[in-house]
This record gives C-alpha cells, sequence and structure tokens, in this order.
C-alpha cells in the first residue's frame, strides 16, 4: 500500500467529479471566465488530480491566513505554501466576482474550460505580511518580486468542481497523476518509495544519492522532477527529461521509476520543502530526500544566501509526526577519485582527496565544448546535455551593424556574409535596412516609433535565426540607443549578439553618396531623414567601433571576423 494522502483523502477531484463532467462542461459555457496565467495552471492542475490534498480549491482567507501565519489550514492540517487565484479589480468588477458566484477557470493554451470554482470570498492580501513569513522577507526573492510585480490585488477563495484535466503534448506518458502513480506502485508491489525532487541534471552524484537513501530503507524510487515553473535560467525541462530517461538504465532493474510533477516552484526553501513533501506524499511515497539548500533561490544582490543551507532540513525535521512521510536528509555526494566512489560529504575521511564540478563550471564546460569526465557523468547524459547546449563553434549570433545611411554598413554586411558564407557550417542571413523595409516593415514609416519597430521587427527575426543556429548580419541604421539595446536583450537570449557602430561621419556619408538621397533630404524631399533633420545617437556601449574612412571594408570585415575568432565563435568547422 502506497502512503495515504495528507489529511486521509486523496482530493482527486477529477475522478470525483466525473460523474458530472457533462452537466458541468455545459455549465462552464454559460459562466463568465478567467483565464488562468502559467501559475495558475500549474497550481490548479495539481489542485485538481490530488497533488495538493487536502485541498479542494484556492485557499479562502481564512486558510490563506492560517497557511502565511502557522503553515496551517482553517481545520489544523498542515500546509505551508498559500495557494492563491489572484485577480484584479477590474476583473472582480467585469465578472461580478462575489461570494456565492460560479466563475469558469480557463486555460488561456486552448481557451478549454478546466474548472468552476464557487467564490467563497474575494479578499485583498497582505502582501507584506506574506512575503515576511512565507519567503523570509528579503526582497531581492524572485518570489517575493513576483508577489509584489505580478500577482494581482484581490485573492478568490474557492472550492473547484472540476471539468477537464490539463491537455499535454510532450512526454504525456511521463505525467503521471497522484492516483496514476499510487496505481502503478501498486502495480509493481513497491510499499516503501524514496522521491527525489529535482529540477536539474541528474548526474553520478545523484544517482548513487538515490540509490544509498533507498538501500538504507530497502526502498524504491521514485525520481519526481518539477516540469512546471522552475528557476529562471534553469536548464529547460525537454533537456532535462531527455537526461533522466538517459540515466535511468543506470539504476539497477526496477529499481527507479521516472514520474513528471507539473509543479510551479517558488524557490520557498523550508516552506517550500514542507510542501514538497506534502506533494510526494500525496502521489504515494513514503520518504522524501531533502538535501543542502533545497528549494532555494541561490543568492541576494549582495551575494548573501536566502536561506540557511540545512534551514530546510529542520523545517520538515520539525513537522516529522505530522507530516507522515519519511524525510531523508542529505549531505552534498563528492567524488572520492582515489577509491572511485561518492559519498556524502561528511563521511569523508580528513585528508582525502575529493573531487567536484559545480553547475557553473559545468555550463562553462558545455558552452567551450571542453571533455566532462565520466566520474562526474554518464556518457549517454553528457550526450544529451551537448545536443542542447552545443559549444560556441555551433552557437547562432548576430552582428548588428549601426550607422548613417551610406556609412559603408552596407558594404561591410555584404562582404561579411561572403566571408562567412566561405567559412561554412552556419547558415547566413543577410538583414540589410533596404531589405527589411521592403519585406518586413513596409507599412511602416520613419518616426521614432516606427524606427522602434523596425528594428524589433529586425531583433524577432535574428533571435529566432539565432536561436536556430544562423549567423545574422543585420545592418539598419537604427539610431536610437533604446531601440539597440532592446534589440541586444531580445537577441541575447538565444546567442551572442554584437553590435558594430559604422563610425564614418555624416559628412563622409553624404560627400560619396552616389544615390543622391541626402542631396533630396537636403532639399526637403525626404522628411526627417537621420543625420540630416533626425537625429542619430552615437551607440555609447559598442562592441566594436569602425570608420570606413580609416579602414576599408576588408580590413574591417576582417576586424569583426577577429572579435568572432576570439570568442571561440569560428573555432572549427
Ligand atoms: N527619413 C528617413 N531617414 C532615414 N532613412 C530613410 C528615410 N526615408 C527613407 N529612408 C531610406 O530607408 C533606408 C533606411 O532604413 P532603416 O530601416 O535602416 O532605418 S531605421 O533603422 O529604421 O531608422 C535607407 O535606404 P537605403 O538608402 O536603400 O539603404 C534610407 O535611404
Amino acid at each position: 500500500m502506497a502512503n495515504p494522502p495528507h489529511g486521509g483523502i486523496l482530493k482527486d477531484l477529477l475522478a470525483r467529479d466525473a460523474p458530472r463532467r457533462e452537466q458541468l462542461a455545459a455549465e462552464a459555457e454559460g459562466l463568465p471566465a478567467i483565464v488562468l496565467t502559467e501559475r495558475q495552471l500549474c497550481d490548479l492542475e495539481l489542485i485538481l488530480n490530488g497533488g495538493f490534498s487536502p485541498l479542494e480549491g484556492f485557499l479562502n482567507e481564512k486558510d490563506y491566513n492560517g497557511v502565511v501565519t502557522d503553515s496551517r489550514l482553517a481545520d489544523g492540517n498542515l500546509f505551508s505554501m498559500p495557494i492563491n487565484l489572484d485577480i484584479s479589480r477590474e476583473t472582480i468588477e467585469e465578472l461580478g466576482v462575489k461570494p456565492g458566484a460560479r466563475i469558469t477557470l480557463r486555460d488561456f493554451r486552448d481557451d478549454s474550460n478546466l474548472a468552476i470554482i464557487t467564490v467563497d470570498d474575494v479578499y485583498r492580501p497582505d502582501k507584506n505580511k506574506e512575503a515576511q513569513h512565507v519567503f523570509g522577507g528579503d526582497e531581492d526573492h524572485p518570489a517575493i518580486k513576483y508577489l509584489y510585480n505580478t500577482v494581482k490585488e484581490f485573492y478568490v477563495g474557492g472550492k473547484l468542481d472540476a471539468i477537464n484535466r490539463l491537455d499535454h503534448y510532450d512526454y504525456v506518458a511521463l505525467r503521471y497523476t497522484p492516483a496514476e502513480l499510487r496505481a502503478h506502485f501498486e502495480k509493481l508491489g513497491w510499499t516503501r518509495v524514496v522521491a527525489f525532487q529535482t529540477r536539474n541534471p541528474m548526474h553520478r552524484a545523484h544517482r548513487e544519492l538515490t540509490v544509498r537513501a533507498a538501500r538504507a530503507r530497502q526502498a524504491n524510487v521514485l525520481i519526481h522532477p518539477v516540469v512546471g515553473l522552475t528557476k529562471p535560467g534553469d536548464i529547460d525541462h525537454f533537456t532535462r527529461v531527455r537526461v533522466y530517461q538517459a540515466l535511468l538504465p543506470r539504476y539497477p532493474n526496477g529499481m527507479a521509476v521516472l514520474g513528471l510533477l507539473p509543479l510551479a516552484m517558488r524557490m520557498g526553501g523550508p516552506r517550500e520543502a514542507i510542501w514538497h513533501a506534502i506533494i510526494r506524499k500525496n502521489h504515494g511515497a513514503t520518504h522524501f530526500i531533502v538535501g543542502r539548500d533545497h528549494a532555494g533561490p541561490g543568492k541576494n544582490s549582495k551575494g548573501e544566501e536566502f536561506y540557511g543551507p540545512y534551514d530546510a532540513q529542520y523545517a520538515v525535521e520539525k513537522y516529522k509526526d505530522e507530516l507522515g512521510i519519511e524525510v531523508v536528509p542529505f549531505q552534498m555526494m563528492t567524488y572520492l577519485p582515489d577509491s572511485d566512489e561518492y559519498r556524502p560529504k561528511d563521511e569523508v575521511p580528513t585528508g582525502t582527496r575529493t573531487l567536484d564540478i559545480s553547475g557553473t563550471e559545468l555550463r562553462n564546460r558545455l558552452r567551450t565544448g571542453r571533455e566532462i569526465p565520466e566520474w562526474f557523468s554518464y556518457p549517454e547524459v553528457v550526450k544529451v546535455l551537448r545536443e542542447s547546449h552545443p559549444p560556441r563553434f555551433q552557437q547562432g549570433f548576430t552582428v548588428f551593424l549601426t550607422g548613417y545611411q551610406n556609412s559603408g554598413k552596407d558594404a561591410i554586411a555584404r562582404a561579411l556574409q561572403v566571408t562567412l558564407n566561405q567559412q561554412g557550417g552556419r547558415a547566413v542571413s543577410l538583414l540589410l535596412g533596404e531589405t527589411v523595409r521592403h519585406e518586413l516593415s513596409s507599412e511602416l514609416g520613419f518616426t521614432r516609433q516606427d524606427r522602434h519597430t523596425n528594428i524589433q521587427r529586425i531583433a524577432f527575426v535574428a533571435g529566432e535565426l539565432t536561436k536556430a543556429g544562423g549567423a545574422v548580419i543585420a545592418a539598419p541604421i537604427a539610431p536610437y540607443e533604446a531601440s539597440r539595446q532592446q534589440a541586444r536583450e531580445t537577441v541575447s537570449q538565444f546567442g551572442s549578439f554584437y553590435l558594430v557602430h559604422v563610425a564614418t561621419s555624416l559628412e563622409h556619408a553624404e560627400r560619396t553618396d552616389k544615390r543622391g538621397v541626402y542631396a533630396k533630404a537636403r532639399r526637403g524631399e525626404i522628411k526627417g531623414f537621420t543625420g540630416v533633420d533626425d537625429p542619430y545617437e552615437a551607440p555609447t556601449k559598442a562592441d566594436l567601433v569602425v570608420d570606413i574612412e580609416k579602414h576599408n571594408v576588408r580590413s574591417i570585415v576582417h576586424q569583426i571576423i577577429l572579435m568572432l575568432e576570439s570568442e571561440g565563435l569560428l573555432d572549427k568547422f
């Protein structure tokens, strides 16, 4: 038998309401609807499937206050994380959200009606109190930032009627609801299950740790990674799930199961650890591993940790008896090269040589293509990570040239395109101002707003091509600093961005203008022309500044190539 759920009954609302499904679905069509955010959707999924048992809906004020202050629902049950449906004043007024009202909860991805909430109350939370009690109050904390910047002013409490389960299209077979996981354990004859929470790729240390935990308790292992929302900057869940799948055969046959958890993490350290334990208990696990700095958000702007390294372990220890899931605390695992084994840090005799590779170091090695040793990870795991993190010479990049019309930027861009084509290895895309104006921005003029829009369109396309591993050369005038900065931010999400200022003087550009565009502008036939009667804001933070009066196109292209080479982008093909 799997572990009984928190509160005694698994609140599988989907199963409970299945007999009334058609009736509820018809009712939902005629009700006002709230379209849920991504975080709310994650929360809803775990309310509907019983992952958050004993919750049957979003917290009303009484439950919320209890959870915030004492980690307890009004009925006394332990629950450490407030689960709220936040809503703006406008939505309240527009939809008539008031006690007794029934409101449909809708999925923003496909407009499907997922549930109906019967409003218990609508209340304004004390966000300062929530920030302080639940997350520790540090304003750099990501959940506190989210609370102040994104969470709406009011919370709606109320129980739910379930209509549809959320549709997923990735790794569907691995997304077990608590009931499904319980049935699976039952089928396997597992009675003792150690759950392992993770939002990172798993390597040898994690495999050793989970096997050790299971061995000591004669249990099996549930690898239960979060695939909902994790910390920004984490490796995406698609890659991670492929990693877990690659790792699974490294466990003794039949020892471990992989199940995905659609949780929206808050990085709430101690509070989050208790919540995680409750969720795992609901999924049937009997044991739960809590490591160092469990669900911690890293460091604040002053470089300090938000929580003590073992605060999460102390917190779950405190509620051990009523949690009803045995918490397995563990220290960091470290590698002992002389005996070729992993051990928890506190079990390493003093003076013994140890080796570790930090997450940052791993990312560096992936980026540069440097070796990742077998003592650290399995080749099949490394292969998956390398596919998602190609070394620099396979990554995309954007070279963004800016300067006056006829500054030479177009000639440089064309010559650079040819040079990169000669090098091979990447598709090269050329986005000349002229081409973009024709193909993407033909309805735009040259007002500040239109020019900004034009540059952001270029940035969008450059970002997508960079993501796909291409080399992008863009060469609009791009006269405004703010537009260029925003373009840099857009592209940098996907790869390197280099701003090259073609700082040829206006006099030179105008004097050598064979097309007579400047002359037209001077005669007033073109209005608001850059350099004539519209400003060009010279970049303050260009990666390279070149000038066609000082160097010819060939040597400028060479300078750009040397810059790309020094970044490892042209290393080897
Ligand atoms: N008012 C005004 N100001 C600047 N440029 C003008 C203007 N009107 C038309 N053109 C012609 O448009 C081309 C430059 O467009 P860009 O997209 O590079 O400009 S911007 O970055 O959006 O500011 C560039 O075309 P080409 O000369 O063919 O490159 C300009 O000559």
